[in-house]
């Protein structure tokens, strides 16, 4: 482990910045560009390490990727065209790589096996291996199936009516993208609407796909379609930069080209319930996704209810509203986000454990978090539990606490922000 120690910020957060490309949708971008046959070029690609993984899996299958940074071409001969890999898949540490190919590998004429490191291997696979064996796909794993590694025989997938057990956007996909090689219809319907960066990316690719409210149907009507992708800044990673902006006093921040898809928005909604200066311009689309530039002046915040609907809409980014509300008037409690119990690591007990460490006061809860505002943190010394999420909200608690904060390993950033840190410097120099 390379403990590394952060000291306060004694100034503002003060700037102009671009966060990296969206996790999400880069995933989508290579799959299917992987997928159609013919050029793709994608821009602001995320080169972290989970979108690297996605592309060695297509490349392990034949299909032609050159990555130089941020840009990506693909040349593919079509999904009929891929190549039985040699080698099992590995999948490091991408729930997203994982759970979306598991859509895809079941209907390909070949045998596949899936691995991924010790945080992948015992994320629950079950949510999807069980509607894709109700389609027909032959795959086993550890566990019934549950866990990685799982081995898959390619064959014939019949479509279905599945209503969603959980609220995840990685289940919806796998079962969508199993539809696009499926006999038949295939239509899944959802308690509450999830990041719809599949739908919108599988449109533009020309696929057969409808989406009415809840309910979305795909067929294998179509062929997917060669088409260019411009990847907006990850919401995600800009969370870390507009909380460290609202959190330390007479910071003044724009994010520029931000991703603003309605299903990923839910940060800036709370920020706006709780009192916070935040304005968006230069909102426009591209590539069938909304974006725009947000602008964060530090103002006093106010306590509020995390639940119901919003938890999918700002999932990823509950570790960093927790830390938030540490300095929010009042307590902010957040409700049915059980899901984070088992992402990299059980992020509900991860975040209280540190947040406690450093001299907050949380209450854990069987499904969120009470945690009481108006807390100066004293800082301390941390573990990151190889949580990418979780290590950049320690690096962004170091700013506001009193002492430095260590914390044990932060290579995990490289997952989703490998350049976290030169953005930091950026806008926390001094000027
Ligand atoms: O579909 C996606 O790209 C993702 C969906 C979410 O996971 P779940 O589908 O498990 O909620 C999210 O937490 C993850 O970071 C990315
Ligand atoms: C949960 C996450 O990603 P994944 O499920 O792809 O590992 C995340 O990025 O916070």
């Amino acid at each position: 482990m390379k403990d590394r120690t952060f000291q306060p910020l004694e100034r503002p957060v003060v700037g102009e910045m671009n966060v990296p490309g969206d996790k999400s949708i880069s995933h989508r971008a290579v799959m299917f560009g992987s997928m159609a046959k013919g050029k793709t070029v994608i821009d602001n690609f995320l080169d972290g390490e989970d979108c690297l993984h996605t592309i060695d899996i297509f490349r392990q299958m034949g299909v032609r990727i050159k990555q130089s940074g941020l840009h990506v071409v693909i040349e593919s001969d079509g999904v009929e065209a891929f190549q039985e890999p040699t080698a099992p898949l590995y999948f490091g540490n991408s729930g997203t790589t994982a759970r979306l190919m598991l859509g895809i590998l079941p209907a390909l004429p070949f045998f596949t096996v899936m691995h991924g490191d010790p945080h992948l291997t015992i994320r629950p696979m079950e949510r999807v291996v069980t509607p894709l064996k109700l389609m027909g796909a032959q795959m086993d794993g550890r566990k019934e199936g549950n866990y990685l590694p799982i081995a898959i025989k390619g064959g014939v997938l019949t479509g279905i009516h599945y209503e969603l057990p959980v609220k995840s956007a990685q289940v919806k996909s796998a079962v969508l993208l199993a539809g696009l090689f499926a006999e038949g219809e295939t239509t899944v319907i959802e308690q509450t609407k999830t990041r719809d960066h599949t739908e919108n990316m599988l449109r533009a690719f020309g696929a057969d796909i409808v989406s009415n409210e809840n309910t979305i149907t795909v067929t294998n009507k179509r062929k997917l379609r060669a088409t260019d992708v411009t990847v907006p800044g990850d919401i995600s990673s800009a969370a870390f930069f507009i909380v460290a902006a609202a959190i330390v006093p007479n910071s003044y921040l724009t994010l520029k080209n931000v991703g603003l898809n309605e299903t990923r928005t839910g940060i800036i909604d709370i920020l706006l319930e709780m009192g916070a200066n935040i304005t968006i311009e230069n909102k426009r689309e591209i590539s069938g996704e909304m974006l725009g530039d947000i602008t964060v002046r530090y103002t006093k915040l106010k306590g509020v209810i995390v639940e119901g609907d919003i938890i999918p809409r700002l999932i990823d980014e509950i570790p960093i509203i927790a830390l938030l509300a540490t300095q929010a008037t009042g307590s902010t409690v957040i409700k049915n986000a059980e899901e984070l119990r088992v992402k990299e690591t059980d992020r509900i007990h991860a975040v209280v454990t540190i947040l406690t460490t450093l001299g907050a006061k949380l209450e854990e809860t069987a499904d969120g978090m009470i945690v009481h505002g108006d807390t100066k943190l004293q800082g301390g010394s941390i573990a990151s539990y190889s949580d990418h999420r979780i290590a950049m909200m320690g690096v962004i608690a170091s700013l506001i606490s009193e002492g430095s904060v260590t914390i044990d390993d932060v290579s995990s950033i490289a997952i989703s922000y490998p350049a976290f840190f030169d953005d930091l410097a950026k806008v926390t120099k001094e000027r």
